[in-house]
């Protein structure tokens, strides 16, 4: 497994946003995080990344607990997050050696995975474009490049397509899934169950409570997924 959630819950102040949640994020797979706006999905995520501090349960990434040993476990994540986090006024090329440098890679060993992760997302022909001049599309993928850089074993995406264009969030959408294939555990936040594909695990979070748990097309039954969804949670997707 290589990323377990357990028991996890959070409080900010008197609201309480997660409940005892608990699941597994499988190997070469794509969990999908369905939930409505306010389901808590954010403050999944800033538990993940540790933006937030950890109140109760435990969060383990290829077998090390985030609590413990943050470092490592955070070594072996990759995160795309809510906000585009890029310089717009470097180009490509240049945002992806700074964080390589970053993260204590430079020299040669640094040029062979920015390529390596460029062409991952079919980019290395744009890497000496600045980002200012490119669609959101491509600067998304930009991140997810960024994101792979130093090889984690885990994926973390918080609703990466809010405001691309219906072609880029689909383009996106099938990037990620097709990284799996190269045993990349991914964990993509949503509320739009389109980006959800019928292999997919699907974990649907609603009012801070894991509702739901299992592979999209088991759990859906026949329905279509929006239905479904709106069937658990009255939220309209
Ligand atoms: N800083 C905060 N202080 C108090 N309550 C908060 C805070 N941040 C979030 N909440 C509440 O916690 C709950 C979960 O919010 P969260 O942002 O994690 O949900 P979400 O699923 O990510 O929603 P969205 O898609 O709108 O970002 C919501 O009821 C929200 O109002």
């Amino acid at each position: 497994m290589t990323l377990r959630v357990s028991n996890l819950s959070f409080n900010y102040q008197a609201k309480q946003a997660l409940k005892d949640v608990s699941f597994d994020a499988e190997k070469g797979r794509f969990t999908a995080l369905l939930g409505p706006n306010g389901a808590g999905k954010s403050t999944l995520f800033g538990l993940l990344t540790r933006l937030l501090t950890v109140n109760n349960g435990v969060i383990e990434v290829a077998g090390i607990d985030l609590r413990q040993h943050p470092l490592a476990a955070l070594a072996k994540m990759g995160i795309v997050f809510q906000q585009p986090t890029l310089d717009l006024d470097l180009s490509v090329q240049q945002n992806l050696r700074y964080f390589a440098a970053l993260h204590g890679l430079s020299g040669k060993s640094a040029e062979m995975r920015i390529e390596a992760s460029l062409d991952r997302l079919g980019m290395r022909e744009r890497a000496k474009e600045k980002l200012r001049k490119m669609n959101g599309g491509h600067r998304r993928r930009t991140e997810l490049a960024r994101a792979l850089l130093h090889e984690p074993s885990v994926l973390l995406l918080d609703e990466p397509t809010v405001g691309l264009d219906a072609s880029s969030r689909t383009a996106i959408t099938d990037h990620v899934h097709q990284l799996t294939a190269d045993g990349l555990t991914v964990l993509w936040s949503t509320h739009l169950t389109d980006e959800v594909h019928p292999d997919d695990a699907l974990i649907l979070l609603h009012q801070g409570v894991l509702k739901e748990a299992g592979t999209a097309k088991d759990l859906q039954n026949g329905q279509s997924l929006q239905d479904w969804f709106l069937s658990k949670t009255g939220a309209e997707a």
